[in-house]
């Protein structure tokens, strides 16, 4: 019987190791669930398990950057738990998620947190973290927030442009968010899309009648990406807060996320497994369950030419790390919306199949090559969300979470054979080149040619620290440079007229439509605002110049 020491042991041996940087033979000895050695002719204990990687790629374990398991979402709640979920994370090559503590508005964010934290402890086969969603806004959030960062491991928040009355945050609170999130040290992510025009659009294809999933896609089409994409930029440059928008659906946003970066904002952009892998022209499908199995927000886009163009974007550096939005729901849960297509839950699988349709669409088309794909399927991730180079890199000192990928094989991806809960499969019938062929978790061989060897439970939550150098470097540079600086001059001495006195005189203003009302006063307040009646404003004299009436106050 092999010794407990013996067992926390094991040596993989005879592949080719690739790192984001670079690509190399050798062989990787691990010992109680950490890279101790990587090299040739490495001097290795004696009963120490030995896995052949001949042929074959050694990779670090990817990293998920956005999971939804078992969100209780829309009336319903995710198929895939923490346990499913991470199970099939493990069988695709994926060694850690970072999923959503995801609560309604005034839910206290430290009790979500303890919820989602008692939820996925127990169930998850694969190492875990968490980003906290923001969905209102208070003193109390505030504090809550930097009690996650500074006790709870928690970098990263997200926000919702989209989702009016439920998740959505308006542009105020966005504003007073990101202040908070740059204070402590986090990273603001943003869920974009307008959700105001969701709410309306959705209304006028309900009231035409068009009712099916296809509708879905009609009511928030590519600017409602692209401008709230453009808004969350604009507003978190304002603050100098880093800014990550999560699943880039569209050209058009993606292509904001490109100018963005040009111009020097801290913008990252996470493509997802779906908008790499699949189109919107799914929604037009005759079979319902077809089209509603693909309905998620932002919605896949009906140009098919979108996910070949946000993987360019992906393997040219432009858009930064993968994740999946992993949110599954069954057929008779995706049918509480068979009438309403603003009823069907949104969400998609992606959480198993990451990794190889990553490897297809990307290194086996010729776009990226195996470097650039550990770089955006978990490198980048790690580096980002803080935890690099415990995460996303295989050299000494690393956590053992590798795979072993074979880069000859093939699969043909079905909801018959995954090892998903959910009962649909949006990459159904794709064959893809490159195959994982046994997954690695903290040293222990979790998955081996189709088998599992793990147990609920065995994954751990993994606590990331504030201010990223990968993202906060610039950052905090950027303050030093651009914050708002005064003009010293002389004070100006000359006369100042005497407002709301009868001898008030006034130029009227050549170019301006005279005929024109406005009702707005000097203080930005409608006039009848709660502010001007509550007696804020110093006169309430109505000023009417020659040519035209105005209703602006003093
Ligand atoms: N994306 C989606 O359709 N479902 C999960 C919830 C969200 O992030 O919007
Ligand atoms: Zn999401």
């Amino acid at each position: 019987m092999m010794s407990a020491s013996a067992q926390s042991r094991l040596l993989v041996k005879g592949g080719k190791v690739v790192n984001a940087d670079r690509s190399f033979e050798a062989d990787v000895f691990i010992e109680n669930g950490v890279i101790v050695q990587v090299g040739k002719n490495l001097s290795i204990p004696g009963g120490t398990k030995v896995i052949d990687a001949s042929g074959k790629l050694v990779m670090p374990g990817g990293i998920d950057t956005h999971t939804h398991m078992q969100l209780p979402f829309m009336g319903t709640q995710a198929i895939d738990d923490f346990y499913t979920g991470t199970k099939a994370a493990v069988a695709g090559g994926t060694t850690m998620i970072i999923d959503f503590v995801l609560d309604q508005k005034g839910v206290s964010l430290l009790e979500a947190y303890d919820k989602w934290r008692g939820w996925a402890d127990p169930k998850v086969c694969c190492d875990y973290s968490f980003h906290v969603a923001v969905t209102w806004w208070s003193k109390q959030v505030a504090d809550e927030m930097a009690e996650l960062v500074k006790n709870r491991g928690i970098n990263s928040f997200k926000m919702f442009m989209a989702y009016k009355d439920v998740f959505m945050l308006d542009d105020e609170d966005l504003y007073d968010v990101y202040k908070k999130c740059k204070e402590i040290g986090a990273l603001a992510m943003m869920h974009a899309e307008n959700g105001d025009v969701i709410a309306h659009e959705q209304k006028r294809m309900l009231d035409l009648g068009i009712t099916g999933p296809e509708g879905h896609s009609m009511c928030r089409p590519e600017p409602v990406e692209a401008e709230a994409t453009n808004r969350a930029i604009m507003i978190a440059n304002t603050v100098n807060c880093p800014m990550y928008i999560v699943h880039v659906m569209s050209k058009s946003a993606a292509n904001v996320i490109v100018q963005a970066r040009k111009k020097g904002n801290v913008v990252f952009g996470e493509p997802i497994a779906a908008s790499l892998g699949t189109d919107g022209s799914n929604y037009h499908h005759k079979c319902w369950r077809h089209a509603a199995g693909h309905v998620m927000g932002p919605p896949l886009r009906p140009d098919p030419t979108t996910p070949g163009y946000l993987m360019d974007l992906l393997a040219n550096g432009d858009l930064d790390c993968t994740g999946t939005d992993n949110c599954t729901f069954n057929a008779n849960q995706k049918a509480l919306g068979k009438d309403n297509f603003a009823k069907i839950p949104n969400g998609v699988n992606g959480v198993e199949d990451r990794m190889s349709v990553i490897w297809e669409k990307g290194v086996h088309s010729g776009k990226m090559d195996e470097n650039r794909f550990v770089e955006v399927t978990s490198a980048t991730a790690a580096k980002i969300f803080n935890i690099y180079p415990q995460k996303g890199l295989i050299a000494p000192g690393s956590d053992a979470d590798l795979i072993i990928w074979d880069p000859s094989a093939t699969r043909t991806i079905s909801a018959k054979t995954h090892h998903q809960a959910v009962d649909f499969n949006i990459f159904e019938g794709m064959t893809c080149h490159g195959v994982n062929v046994c997954t690695i978790s903290r040293g222990k061989v979790v998955f081996e040619e189709g088998k599992f060897t793990v147990s609920a439970g065995d994954g751990k939550f993994v606590p990331r620290k504030p201010y990223s150098n990968y993202v906060y470097n610039r950052i905090k540079k950027r303050q030093e440079t651009f914050d708002p600086k005064k003009v010293e001059r002389d004070p100006y001495t000359g006369p100042v007229i005497q407002l709301g006195g009868a001898n008030t005189e006034q130029t009227p203003d050549k170019g301006r439509n005279m005929h024109h009302t406005s009702s707005i006063n000097v203080s930005g307040q409608h006039v009848n605002s709660p502010m001007s009646q509550k007696g804020n404003v110093t006169s309430t004299k109505v000023l009417a110049p020659p040519g035209g009436r105005s209703q602006i106050q003093f």
